[in-house]
């Protein structure tokens, strides 16, 4: 099993305040598939997604990750899990201003070992009208893009991506969506996503549903339908 989260736990603030955010969260998934995380607002999905990615850190429970254990790794060997291991897509693109579409994605290539080529990523996601120019200068979907290259840019194992589309339309989503699910096939990637979005579901090869910090519903999809097919 790739992922492998057992007996998960994480509350915030203290005393009076404190507040159960993952209330004893178990699931597995497996390598290579894509998993969509859905549940209501404030159900706890972008927290569990910040501890599988390692950014939060659980108050109890374990987080396995390819045979790692990552709850049990001290700060330098979990930034170093991180920079070898996972790739992060965020809703708001999170493109240095400054730099070059190509510059923004090369930032994060020469930081591992197992790369894959700028100028493959470059072209897989039909960024090659668009390397020499600032990400103000193109649209939210390209950005979107040139953020899932800089993520990919390293080979990740698994990569984490929260709410992808938020911030994209109709056809930019779909055209984000396709290329996760071309990165999945190509590379064997395995992908999470959180998302409002319940169609993302249908090209999932598991659904897991939250409620109150609580896996109140997890599913694998025997039949996923093709990206270019979801409507919403
Ligand atoms: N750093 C933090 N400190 C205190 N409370 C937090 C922190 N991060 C998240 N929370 C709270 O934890 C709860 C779950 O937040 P989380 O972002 O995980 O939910 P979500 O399901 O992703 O919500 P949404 O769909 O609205 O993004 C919310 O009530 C949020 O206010």
């Amino acid at each position: 099993m790739f992922i492998k989260v057992k007996n998960l736990k994480k509350s915030y603030g203290e005393k009076e305040n404190r507040m159960v955010i993952i209330n004893d969260i178990n699931l597995n998934v497996e390598k290579g598939r894509i998993c969509t995380i859905l549940g209501p607002s404030g159900s706890g999905k972008s927290t569990l997604l910040n501890l599988i990615g390692g950014l939060e850190e659980p108050d109890s429970g374990s987080i396995e990750i390819d045979g790692i254990d990552i709850t049990e790794l001290n700060s330098k060997k979990l930034a170093l899990f991180r920079r070898n291991k996972l790739g992060f897509v965020f809703q708001f693109y999170n493109l240095i201003p400054n730099l070059t579409v190509r510059e923004n994605i090369e930032v994060c290539e020469y930081l591992s070992k197992d790369s894959l080529k700028v100028d493959e990523l470059i072209g897989t996601l039909g960024l090659e009208d668009h390397q020499k120019k600032f990400p103000r200068q193109i649209s939210g979907g390209q950005q979107q893009r040139t953020a899932l290259a800089r993520a990919l840019s390293k080979n990740p194992a698994l990569l984490l991506c929260d709410e992808p589309t938020g911030a994209l339309d109709y056809k930019s989503s779909k055209e984000l969506l396709a290329l996760l699910e071309q990165i999945n096939k190509k590379y064997n990637t395995t992908i999470l996503i959180v998302t409002h979005n319940n169609a993302i579901a249908n090209m999932s090869h598991q659904v897991i549903n939250l409620r109150d910090g609580l896996v109140s519903e997890n599913y694998v999809n025997e039949k996923p339908v093709q990206a270019a097919d979801l409507t919403w």
